[in-house]
């Protein structure tokens, strides 16, 4: 449904924004886009959004080319982008039901047919009670709600949330994550969201990109991600609690949930570690669930700081386990 290849954004300074980003994203996917600040996410917003034009590469949305639209052609690729943003904007003499209908009058949609998709669009987000109420009457959930709404009236096919959860406190969050899930399920639409809360990416994404500099670091979908645990991105996506350092000739293990499986078997990760002699305790640990998934990490000091620990970590290894001495780790800042 989006495809961007080997696009690039170059400022005068020069300033490059996008480094040949390559992205894929399947139609009725939740994809999350996730950077530091000046990865390059709002300027990607522009750039798919036809509010920029990229210096190079091809940019397509539903089979239309971003890049080379004009006029009307734009104004109607346009149109297959619901946008959300964390300022939601509505206009605030109008009520909910005025602003979710606005799109679809300047769309030049027939009063029936306004009437009708306003119904369905207030139902879907659960607002039909609040329809006469203006935005000033209403809490900042559900003007994000009403933006929604407002964002879906012309069928597009596709919905980009920029930071749409960053203002809202956490239950209100999660019912916007709820309400995006709803909305993908319900009318197929394929969701992208550009955030920089890993809370966003775990509940509601099925695929996430880390933006770096403004190339793609890594890309795909959330368990492969988490798969390879070493990762920097893995690892933001499954914080541990402050855990101690290593003191002179200790080693600290980190472990990581064995691929595939469906919780965390602590159990089975001592027992490995005893079949080589190891005897541990828990540093500090945490579980999170992702995908449907409980992932576990857990970080272990060895009872011997002595004892030789390579052959426990193959075994662990051998088991689809994710073991590392801390600090070693590809990536590893800490
Ligand atoms: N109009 C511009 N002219 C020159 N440089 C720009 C321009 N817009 C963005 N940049 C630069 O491009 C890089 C990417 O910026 P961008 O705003 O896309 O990052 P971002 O990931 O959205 O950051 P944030 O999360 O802070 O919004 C930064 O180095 C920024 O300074």
């Amino acid at each position: 449904m989006i495809e961007l290849t080997k696009v690039s954004k170059v400022f005068p300074g020069p300033v490059t924004a996008l480094d040949e980003v390559d992205l894929s994203i399947p139609a009725g996917q939740i994809h999350g886009i996730v950077g530091r600040s000046g990865a390059g996410k709002s300027t990607l917003i522009r750039c798919l959004t036809g509010l920029d034009r990229a210096t190079s590469g091809s940019i397509e949305v539903g089979g239309v080319d971003m890049g080379s639209a004009k006029g009307s052609a734009l104004a109607g690729a346009r149109r297959q982008i619901g946008m959300v943003s964390q300022n939601v904007n509505l206009l605030d003499s109008r009520t909910a039901e005025k602003n979710i209908a606005h799109p679809l009058k300047i769309a030049g949609a027939k009063p029936a047919d306004i009437a009708a998709r306003v119904d369905e669009l207030l139902e879907l987000v659960g607002l039909t009670e609040r329809r006469k109420n203006y935005p000033a009457q209403l809490s900042g959930g559900q003007q994000q709600r009403v933006g929604i709404a407002r964002a879906l009236a012309t069928n597009a096919p596709v919905l980009l949330c920029d930071e749409p959860t960053s203002a809202l406190d956490t239950a209100t969050t999660r019912q916007i994550l709820e309400l995006i899930r709803r909305v993908r399920d319900r009318l197929g639409v394929t969701v992208l969201i550009i955030t920089h809360e890993m809370s966003v990416v775990r509940e509601v994404c099925d695929s996430v990109t880390l933006l770096a500099e403004g190339r793609v670091e890594r890309t795909g979908p959330i368990l492969d991600v988490i798969g390879d645990a070493g990762s920097p991105l893995a690892k933001e996506l499954i914080p541990m609690p402050s855990s101690g350092t290593s003191r002179d000739g200790e080693t600290l293990l980190e472990i990581m949930t064995a691929e595939g499986a469906s919780r965390p078997d602590v159990t089975e990760i001592f027992a490995l570690l005893r079949q080589e002699g190891i005897e541990a305790t828990i540093e500090a640990g945490t579980i999170e669930t992702i995908s449907g998934r409980q992932i576990g990490r857990l970080h272990l000091r060895p009872k011997r700081p002595q004892d030789d620990i390579a052959a426990a970590l193959q075994l662990l290894r051998s088991k689809g386990i994710y073991a590392q001495p801390l600090g070693d780790a590809e990536g590893e800042t800490a």
